[in-house]
């Protein structure tokens, strides 16, 4: 590969203005056949999205993606989420009882409308045969495979049938993957994601290490449909981690989900814990979302996310970790 870079390496270079106000400029994308009025989706964690959220997302429409840790609500979930009109976006893994779970909503003639095989390292014969198994039993269904990190992974699960791919190993806020096995995408998801993109026939997730709002416009740049944010997401009233005052401040857990928290155990830990500071609603920062990449779609010189995939870029600088202590 030519050139490794990160988010913090990158500046976009502005193109002439076509807008008068930055509130012309359409930050929508149409994602398995539905328009959403962002192109991110609030990380499918523990401490990032329970039912409430979802269900708010839904309504609001935004994209979300429920997590995969409480397996005996799924279903409900997704009868409960139709039942209201909306579109239920579920997480699997590839465990045997994953299949059983699968066959179980076609039994029920549920089809999720979007279904997110979500495992560490995508890139595997356990993936595609669960993208097979969706696919044959649950034809409907949208489904996103992932994690991966290269393009010859974002090929094999397309050719196996996936309908989008996740592009991110170990780029994340909580993830210690990096550092305890030295493999991943950490200190270059964006040239990854780049990489990537350049293969992929289909929409790619781009997953991890997005710190600011302007990390989304750049991830659109490199390829990215979408941008699946943890960290950003996890410090707001609403958000599911737990609540901790630390010398008069305010603040919320945000784990891994291959933590011994989540786990339960000390095995394959690949994750830790972390406070955020508490920062107000989460409606806030949507909102904030959309105007800053409004604002970027301006410098863009156009109107539609679109006008960002083009524009011209320049590498300030390289450095790992991506602003993030070791531990
Ligand atoms: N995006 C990222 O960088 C990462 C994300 N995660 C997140 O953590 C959660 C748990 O992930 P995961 O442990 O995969 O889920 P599971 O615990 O459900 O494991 C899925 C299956 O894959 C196996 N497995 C896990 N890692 C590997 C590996 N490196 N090589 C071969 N087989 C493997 C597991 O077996 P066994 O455990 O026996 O090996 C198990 O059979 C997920 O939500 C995932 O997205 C975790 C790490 C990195
Ligand atoms: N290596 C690990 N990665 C993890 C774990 N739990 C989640 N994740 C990944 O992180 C992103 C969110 O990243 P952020 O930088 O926006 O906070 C999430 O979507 C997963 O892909 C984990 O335990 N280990």
């Amino acid at each position: 590969m030519e050139n490794v870079f990160d988010y913090e390496d990158i500046q976009l270079i502005p193109a002439k203005c076509v807008v008068n106000s930055r509130s012309e400029c359409d930050t929508s994308i149409t994602f398995g056949g539905r328009k959403f009025k962002l192109p991110v989706v609030p990380a499918n964690m523990q401490t990032i999205i329970d039912e409430t959220i979802a269900l708010k997302l839904a309504e609001e429409g935004y994209f979300y993606i429920m997590h995969r840790f409480q397996p005996e609500k799924r279903l409900d979930f997704v009868k409960d989420m139709q039942e209201r009109g909306l579109y239920a976006s579920i997480s699997v893994g590839v465990k045997e009882e994953e299949y059983r779970f699968i066959e179980e909503l076609a039994t029920n003639n549920l089809t999720p409308e979007y279904i997110t095989i979500d495992i560490a390292h995508g890139h595997s014969n356990a993936v595609i045969e669960m993208i097979q198994h969706i696919k044959k039993t649950l034809p409907g269904s949208f489904v996103i495979a992932g994690n991966v990190g290269t393009p010859e992974a974002v090929r094999e699960l397309e050719n196996a049938g996936a309908d989008a791919t996740k592009v991110g190993i170990g780029p994340g806020k909580v993830c210690i993957t990096k550092i305890k096995t030295g493999f991943g995408t950490g200190g270059w998801q964006l040239a990854a994601l780049r990489w990537c993109a350049k293969a992929a026939s289909k929409p790619i997730i781009a997953d991890g290490g997005i710190r600011t709002h302007g990390d989304i416009a750049k991830s659109v740049r490199f390829g990215a449909s979408m941008v699946m944010i943890g960290s950003l997401f996890a410090g707001h009233e609403e958000s599911p981690g737990e609540t901790v005052e630390r010398d008069g401040k305010l603040y919320k857990e945000y784990f891994g989900s291959a933590s011994e928290f989540q786990k339960g155990e000390r095995k394959n830990v690949e994750g830790k814990k972390m406070l955020v500071e508490h920062r107000g609603s989460l409606k806030d920062t949507l909102i904030e979302m959309e105007q800053d990449l409004q604002s970027s779609i301006s410098y863009a010189g156009g109107k539609t996310l679109d006008a960002i995939r083009n524009v011209d870029y320049v590498i300030v600088k390289n450095s790992i970790f991506n602003g993030d202590k070791v531990y």
